[in-house]
């Protein structure tokens, strides 16, 4: 279904309600310049470092269209855990699941409560953003314990410029790539306010700096277009 949510005026927060779930994938692939692309990076670079039955958990899974391309392109079976809070996104999870013939244990929790077990891949592509930065530099260190010795965790985030001008140039270009896109002023506009405190990039830099400080001896930028970056690090 075609993304509309900010159509119409709106006056509350962005939420990952039902009306977003509906439209997710569309919104998404509308939203995220490259996110197949990101998409297929995630899942290549996963699988190098995967071996049979590896755990493999997708934090803010959404719709788990990762983990259902993960399973389609591995040729040896995976254990693949999806965990989100949103009801709605996880039904439609399920539904998508269970048409390509995909086991994922879908898990509706906030990724604070969970106890994680030992994991060889943990993703979370564009979910760490809408964790305010204290909490989620616990998560971050909460992931760092969970994953085995030489386990990865791979990552996607909005990003922001250390520089102003180039900050506003780079969201300048990003509406333009929205617009592009089939999205109006309005929409762009409607959106940015209700992503406004509930949305919160941090630079390049800080996502790498509070990655290192969680442990993890490496994190690199496998790709970046212009304000979206995925990171990959890995734990020695
Ligand atoms: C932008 S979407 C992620 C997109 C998805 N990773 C993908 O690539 O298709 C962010 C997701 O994180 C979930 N989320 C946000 N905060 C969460 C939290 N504290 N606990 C669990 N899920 C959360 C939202 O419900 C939403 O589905
Ligand atoms: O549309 C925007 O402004 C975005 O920032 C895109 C973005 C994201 O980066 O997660 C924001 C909310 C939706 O979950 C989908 C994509």
């Amino acid at each position: 279904m075609t993304d509309k949510v900010f159509e119409k005026a709106i006056n509350k927060q962005f939420e990952f309600d039902e009306e977003v779930a509906s439209v997710f994938d569309d919104m998404l692939n509308r939203s995220v310049p490259f996110y197949k692309e990101m998409q297929r990076l995630t899942i290549n670079f996963g699988l190098k470092f995967l071996n049979e039955n590896d755990k493999v958990y997708d934090l803010g899974c959404s719709t788990a269209s990762t983990l259902i391309e993960l399973a389609k392109h591995s040729s040896f079976p995976l254990q693949l855990i999806g965990i989100d809070n949103s009801e709605a996104m996880l039904a439609r999870a399920q539904k998508k699941a269970n048409a390509f013939g995909v086991a994922i244990e879908l898990i509706n929790e906030d990724l604070h409560n969970i106890s994680y077990e030992e994991a060889k891949l943990i993703i979370s592509n564009y979910t760490l953003q809408f964790i305010r930065p204290l909490q989620r530099e616990k998560l971050v260190k909460k992931i760092y314990n969970s994953l085995q010795k030489d386990g990865v965790f791979i990552f996607s985030e909005k990003v922001i410029s250390q520089d102003k001008i180039l900050g506003k140039q780079s969201i300048d270009e990003y509406y333009e790539f929205k617009k592009t896109q089939g999205y109006s002023e309005f929409e762009i506009a409607q959106k940015r306010e209700a992503l406004e405190n509930v949305l919160i990039p941090y630079t390049e830099e800080e996502n790498k700096k509070m990655i290192l400080e969680a442990g993890f001896s490496h994190c690199e930028t496998i790709f970046k277009w212009v304000n979206f970056a995925t990171f990959i690090a890995i734990k020695k």
